[in-house]
């Protein structure tokens, strides 16, 4: 079983993708102003339950066909391409900072700035969240360098806080392979001090084999 890597949208297609990404983006981007929102207001319980009555009448317009659990969006490539809704990446999750991804001679670099919504200590971000960030860059490494696996170890350094509301920078690169397991390392550092190691990681990832494969994305389409 050959799983190509995935290609930018059939050009039929590609006009309504683009649309529905748009708008997909944009709806990411308020829903990330309101969690912004939410947990920084210090507005009295009063407000408080007059905007939980308004958002639940929000999500009640987000009616019609809900994707299946295992179903890979019409907006995503799998693996190698747009992830709409990751929680790390995804222009269209409220979760994600989300990271924007560049390719390197050597790996790949993320920029994101965390909020305060990312917290772990005050004014700090999670270790949670560094996990994730690494995780991300180190597993979508592994994928531009045509070996994508699924992490089965992760170790992390944290040797200083991460603050919030600053721009980061985060590395993810593929230090070596040994059959189906790829070894990845990665840091994370401050836009204007890349050369200060705020947090590291190795990670080992294992690409399924085509069995497993299949049981694992039913959604993933194959080539002969
Ligand atoms: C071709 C398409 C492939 C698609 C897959 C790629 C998808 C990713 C693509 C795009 C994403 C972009 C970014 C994502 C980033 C985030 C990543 C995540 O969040 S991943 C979610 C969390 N991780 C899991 O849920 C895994 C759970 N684990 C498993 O399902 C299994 O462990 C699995 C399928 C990964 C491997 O199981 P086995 O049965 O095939 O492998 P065994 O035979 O146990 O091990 C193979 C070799 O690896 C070693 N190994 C196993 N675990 C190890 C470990 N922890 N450390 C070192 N070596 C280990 C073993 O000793 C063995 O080595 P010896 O061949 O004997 O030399």
């Amino acid at each position: 079983m050959h799983i190509p890597l995935a290609e930018p949208p059939a050009a039929a297609g590609a006009e309504h993708l683009e649309q529905q990404q748009a708008a997909i983006t944009r709806l990411g981007h308020e829903l990330r102003a309101l969690v912004e929102a939410t947990v920084r207001t210090a507005a009295s319980a009063d407000t408080l339950h007059r905007v939980a009555d308004g958002v639940r009448h929000v999500t009640g317009q987000l009616t019609g066909r809900r994707r299946a659990r295992t179903e890979i969006p019409e907006v995503d490539g799998f693996p190698g391409g747009p992830r709409m809704y990751s929680p790390v990446v995804g222009a269209g999750s409220p979760l994600a900072p989300p990271v924007r991804i560049t390719p390197t001679d050597d790996g790949l670099i993320g920029h994101c700035t965390l909020g305060i919504a990312h917290e772990g200590p005050p004014g700090y971000g999670h270790g949670g969240m560094s996990a994730m960030l690494l995780d991300e860059l180190m597993g979508q490494a592994c994928t531009a360098a045509g070996t994508p696996g699924l992490t089965v170890s992760l170790q992390m350094r944290y040797h200083q806080p991460i603050p919030l509301e600053t721009p980061l920078r985060i590395v993810g690169r593929v230090t070596g392979t040994d059959k189906r397991k790829i070894f990845a390392a990665g840091t994370i550092t401050t836009q204007a001090d890349p050369s200060t190691d705020l947090v590291t990681a190795d990670a080992v990832f294992i690409t399924p084999d085509p069995d497993r494969t299949r049981a694992l994305f039913p959604g993933l389409e194959e080539e002969a």
